[in-house]
């Protein structure tokens, strides 16, 4: 299987049309790939809390169309990143007004939509994105030939039990786009690697480069396979991360080293 990550620069001197237009190109340009993941919010910068509201779209807004569009021109299923999605109003009165979401969207190689997930966790604490944004609830896996992915937002990999959640709903390769920042960058790395080795899983993992909203982004997208090895790692620019993989080994790896048949609490009931 054959995996395209395109870590895209997101800087303010691009705007978010011209951005779009580049990254659809880019999209196109990966015909031949299985799969082609881009990184969360790379239409604002997952930093630019001020242009979350105003850059907001429904779930079927520009990018949307622009990437079902790409995704059935390249014929590759396409792991879009992820958009500052505005719903509609609670009492559905007025479309538009409602919460925002951190959504990622999924497309099929024929350019439908194969899954939304809303980002569970939202990162700052008390400001920025946690209080910008409605958290998700749901667990999202979408089955494609060969894999069952497990779909996952940047701040979410400090979060293992979801990962679990996603491995116990039948995951074998986890993705997981990003905007993470250069500061910690050392977490990054190691906690794509722990979420590989913990779950027996290929972790693909899609961040973003340049500067936003001040924050310098790390880059360095990385693809681990299920024993923690890492496959193919980006530097700290925009760049296309290809790399070829065998889902495979997920199943042998847990075959030969069966830790996850071990797990003795949060099972029902318990094994043993
Ligand atoms: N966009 C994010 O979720 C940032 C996460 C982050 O910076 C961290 O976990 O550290």
């Amino acid at each position: 299987m054959r995996a395209s990550l395109i870590q895209i620069a997101v800087d303010e001197g691009e705007s978010v049309a011209s951005r779009r237009q580049r990254v659809a190109a880019l999209v196109r340009e990966q015909a031949g790939a299985d799969l082609v993941v881009l990184p969360e919010l790379w239409t604002t910068g997952a930093f630019a809390y001020e242009e979350f509201g105003p850059e907001a779209e429904p779930l079927e807004g520009p990018t949307y169309e622009a990437m079902a569009k790409a995704a059935s021109d390249a014929g590759v299923w396409l792991h879009a990143g992820s958009i500052p999605e505005r719903t509609a109003s609670d009492s559905g009165s007025a479309a538009g007004d409602g919460p925002l979401y951190n959504t990622s969207l999924l497309f099929s190689p024929s350019g439908d939509l194969a899954a939304a997930y809303r980002k569970i966790h939202r990162f700052g604490f008390d400001q920025g994105e946690a209080v910008l944004m409605s958290a998700g609830r749901d667990l999202v896996t979408v089955r494609l030939p060969g894999t069952t992915l497990g779909v996952a937002t940047c701040y979410d990999l400090r979060f293992p039990e979801l990962f679990r959640g996603l491995v116990d709903a039948g995951a074998e390769t986890l993705v997981i786009p990003a905007g993470w920042p250069e500061r910690r960058r050392a977490h990054w790395t190691l906690l794509a690697q722990a979420r590989a080795v913990e779950n027996q899983a290929f972790v693909l993992a899609c961040g973003t480069a340049g500067t936003h909203a001040g924050v310098p982004q790390a880059g360095h997208s990385i693809v681990v396979d299920p024993w923690g090895e890492v496959l193919a790692e980006a530097g700290a620019g925009e760049e296309v991360l290809t790399v070829d993989f065998d889902p495979a080994k997920v199943a042998a790896t847990r075959e030969q080293f069966p830790a996850l048949k071990d797990r003795m609490l949060g099972l029902e009931p318990p094994r043993r």
